[in-house]
Parts: C-alpha cells; sequence; structure tokens
C-alpha cells in the first residue's frame, strides 16, 4: 500500500510551510497547500512545495465551469498532483476542471466536516448521510478521481461509488487528540478500516514539536 497520509500544511507563513514541507516529505505521501498558504503566498510557494513532494493543493474551487476551469488549467501548471472543487458546483464545473487539468486528479469535497445536520439544516440541505454519498455519486459520474469526505460517511461513499475512486478523508484525530473545529473526526485506523484510501491530517500533526515524529506515530497506527 503506498503512505495514505497527506499532511495539511495550514500557515500563512510561507517559511514555516516548506520547512514542515521539508520534515515531513519523507513520512506522508502527499503534502496539502490549502486555502491559507496559497492565499498568503500563492504559486511560488506551490512550485517550492511540489519540489519537496506530490502536493495536494486545496483549493475547493466553487464557480462557474468557465472560470473553474481557468483556474484548474493554472493549477496543471504548476505541476501538483491533487486539486480540490466543491461537488456542489455540479457536474458541468467538475468535468470542466477535469477537462483542464488531466493529468492532476480532480477531489470533489462533498459536505465538509465540520458541519453537522444543523448546519444542513440551517443552510436548506439535505441530511450529511443523504447528501454525501449523492454528491460523491454525482462527482465520479462527471469525472473526478475522487471525493472528499468525513470518516463516518466513507462506507456509504464506497457502496454508492465502488473501491477504484479515491476517498480522501480530513477530520482524522488520533485518540485522545483535541477535535478543534471537525464536527465529524474517526481515528486513522477507524478510517482506513471503513474505505478511505488517503488521510488528511493538520494540527495532530503541526502543532507537535516534532512534526515529523507525530506523522510516524501515527502512521505507525495504520
Ligand atoms: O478538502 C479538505 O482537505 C478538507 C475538507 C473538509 O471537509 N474538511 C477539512 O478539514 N479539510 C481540510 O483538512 C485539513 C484538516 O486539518 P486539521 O483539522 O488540522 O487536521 C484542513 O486543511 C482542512 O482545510
Amino acid at each position: 500500500m503506498s503512505n495514505p497520509l497527506i499532511a495539511a500544511l495550514d500557515s500563512a507563513d510561507a517559511d514555516q510551510v516548506v520547512a514542515w514541507a521539508d520534515q515531513l516529505a519523507p513520512e506522508c505521501g502527499h503534502l496539502k497547500v490549502g486555502l491559507q498558504a496559497f492565499t498568503a503566498s500563492g504559486p511560488s510557494l506551490a512550485r517550492a512545495v511540489v519540489e519537496r513532494g506530490p502536493v495536494f493543493l486545496d483549493l475547493k474551487l466553487h464557480d462557474i465551469p468557465n472560470t473553474v476551469a481557468g483556474a484548474a488549467a493554472a493549477v496543471a501548471d504548476l505541476g501538483v498532483a491533487m486539486l480540490t472543487v466543491h461537488a456542489s458546483g455540479g457536474p458541468q464545473m467538475i468535468a470542466a476542471a477535469v477537462k483542464a487539468a488531466p493529468d492532476v486528479a480532480i477531489l470533489a469535497v462533498t459536505v465538509l466536516t465540520s458541519l453537522d445536520d444543523d448546519d444542513m439544516v440551517a443552510v436548506g440541505m439535505r441530511p450529511v448521510d443523504e447528501q454525501v454519498p449523492r454528491l460523491a455519486k454525482l462527482a465520479i459520474d462527471a469525472g473526478a478521481a475522487g471525493i472528499v469526505c468525513a470518516p463516518s460517511e466513507v462506507e456509504a461513499v464506497r457502496a454508492a461509488i465502488g473501491v477504484d475512486p479515491l476517498v480522501v478523508v480530513p477530520g482524522i484525530r488520533p485518540v485522545g487528540a483535541a477535535t478543534d473545529d471537525q464536527a465529524r473526526v474517526a481515528t486513522p485506523a477507524e478510517a482506513l478500516a471503513a474505505g478511505a484510501s488517503h488521510l488528511v491530517v493538520g494540527r495532530p500533526i503541526t502543532r507537535a514539536t516534532d512534526p515529523a515524529a507525530a506523522a510516524r506515530e501515527i502512521a505507525a497506527t495504520l
């Protein structure tokens, strides 16, 4: 099995992100550059991380198909391995990203792991356990390489999309770790057992005194 661990390098400080990339590239299958780091430091930081390991660029694009296609083409030029879009942008938007960046694995985010059923009611959407498999199927049918969901939905998602697509799972917390702003969490081993192909872990690694050791400890539980 290839290394399923994705370290989320969430900081507005480019030097910190590069330092984490140096420490964590040997321990993790992918390095995630997200909205905070990319908004603060942009494509030059993404390129610096690409030089250190395979990059998951998590921009969660959500716009009209033409605009998303343009952004996805620009991302493809950075040499990243994975890119997120929001599944709720719809099949035409997802297909436009896939077509514009054929060498990048397009991942569709279903329902953010910070949301629970009360939040879904507030925004007028179906409950999490209905919405997530529905959006996952829609995204894979539109050509996405995989989806992003919380650990609690992985089994239902696998039933909806089968064994082949990537299922990337944030909301991962080692036993006893703080949940922070995540509403739907599980341990790394639980998420893998449910059928996740990749695990996204941020603060439990980056807040540690020794991030590489924290990543190794998580890998040892898998
Ligand atoms: O697309 C993501 O990676 C993502 C989707 C989602 O629904 N929830 C979620 O937490 N994430 C990202 O996963 C990471 C989780 O970080 P920690 O909560 O610190 O482990 C962050 O970088 C989030 O942006």
